[in-house]
């Protein structure tokens, strides 16, 4: 794999939002929508109602009659599952190296989720076991996976020695990260080019080239980055940037005085982070993204950790990323290659799901307290997955001295 330069700033400008529009609604090809698309084209902003009200937009009643508020519809819960309790995280004695402001697990919570999801360091050997040939691929999520959760998205740094891990594992296997933030984003807080990235849940990619990619997939064109390697770009939400520009400057209006709250534009999609709210304001801030998505019919919103994650309401996600990742990369034939896939959200379910349901390759879930996923095994915070992708690299290494050896035995 040819070290590439991914930051739209040093990438040709012609690659950021040049994908050719596509006939169908909304650019998008009509296999990718799924649902049927209605006027999105004038969305009007709630009145934001003061903090500790709800808005009145956020009726109980929808027109359809049916009850319409996050306390009720789920959302709440939702929001307040997103993330480990805090006190949670404070107790315990073992101080982890790698996380900030002694953030401490938990090891008996630990403990019961490794009944279903065995620790991916002690299942190492059979880990490995199903990669033929010592082939893998590597997909990687970057918060609370390559970076511990930290209560400022802004400073969610990676550690040097994180970042030489991945290094060296990018330069073992083809390796790429999948992240919600944007593209450029997750290759400011990783600087590394020796891999390939997936921004806004997958929907801008930058990945190998392929001839044949943009035969396959509409929105896919393939082009030269900086450094003059080819690449392929794809991008199968471009037509919604007007409106999640749109939805942001929304979001950032109406969530202006509730305190904590924090809008990020991450270019096909945008985040409301909560963590910093204070809990009886959650309702309100979630009532209100809720209300907005209404005028937004082309928009749809998930739960990440402690972030409402408003996205277009297209078929692709983090399991599609990993999918046309595999395909760029020229792998997907090849049942050698066990694809790997390191992550902690409930965005990184869907690459979960897609390995499972594939049978193939293997997904980690890092996470220190229960929880259910399609993850196969799990990893307890990003210092555990630096120690796993370490064993993979020394793993690598070993096989190819065995090899190499053996081949100087037949010779001589
Ligand atoms: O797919 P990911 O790379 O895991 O990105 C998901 C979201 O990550 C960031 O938010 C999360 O991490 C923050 C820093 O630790 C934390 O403060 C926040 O509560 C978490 O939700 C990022 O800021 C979001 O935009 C991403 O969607």
């Amino acid at each position: 794999m040819g070290p590439m330069d991914l930051n739209s700033s040093h990438v040709s400008p012609v690659l950021t939002d040049s994908v050719p529009v596509n006939k169908s609604r909304l650019g998008i090809h009509s296999s990718l929508l799924t649902y049927s698309q209605q006027d999105s084209s004038s969305p009007h902003s709630a009145a934001p109602a003061p903090a500790g009200k709800l808005p009145r937009t956020g009726s109980r009643k929808s027109a359809a009659g049916s009850i319409d508020d996050v306390r009720f519809n789920g959302w709440l819960d939702a929001m307040k599952a997103s993330s480990p309790p805090r006190k949670k995280l404070l107790k315990g004695s073992m101080i982890n190296a790698l996380l900030p402001s002694n953030i401490e697990y938990d090891n008996e919570d630990y403990h019961i989720l490794t009944v279903d999801y065995p620790s991916a360091l002690e299942c190492f050997e059979k880990i490995v076991e199903r990669a033929k040939n010592n082939k893998v691929a590597v997909f990687l999520d970057y918060d609370g996976t390559l970076s511990p959760i930290v209560d400022d998205p802004d400073c969610a740094f990676m550690s040097e020695p994180m970042r030489e891990t991945v290094r060296s594992v990018a330069r073992c296997f083809p390796t790429a990260i999948i992240s919600g933030r944007s593209r450029d984003q997750v290759y400011d807080l990783v600087k590394l080019t020796e891999l390939y990235y997936a921004g806004s849940h997958g929907m801008d990619i930058i990945g190998p080239f392929r001839h044949n990619m943009s035969n396959k997939l509409p929105n896919c064109v393939n082009s030269t980055d900086h450094q003059g390697n080819q690449i392929t770009l794809f991008q199968p939400a471009t037509q919604f940037l007007p409106i999640i520009d749109e939805v942001f400057r929304t979001l950032v209006e109406i969530t202006k005085d509730i305190s904590g709250a924090k809008v990020e534009n991450h270019k096909f999609c945008v985040s409301v982070h909560y963590r910093n709210v204070q809990e009886n304001n959650w309702t309100i801030i979630g009532q209100r993204v809720h209300d907005i998505l209404k005028k937004f019919p082309g928009l749809r919103s998930t739960h990440g950790r402690k972030v409402l994650e408003v996205r277009p309401v297209i078929d692709w996600n983090k399991g599609k990323a990993v999918e046309f990742l595999m395909e760029s990369l020229d792998l997907n034939d090849n049942d050698d290659v066990l694809p790997i896939y390191i992550g902690d959200d409930k965005t990184d379910e869907d690459a979960f799901k897609i390995l499972r349901e594939s049978n193939r390759g293997c997904g980690i879930l890092v996470s220190s307290v229960k929880k259910e996923s399609n993850a196969s095994y799990s990893l307890r915070d990003p210092n555990e997955v630096m120690e796993f992708l370490q064993l993979l690299v020394r793993w690598k290494e070993r096989e190819e001295t065995n090899h190499f050896n053996k081949q100087i035995k037949v010779k001589v």
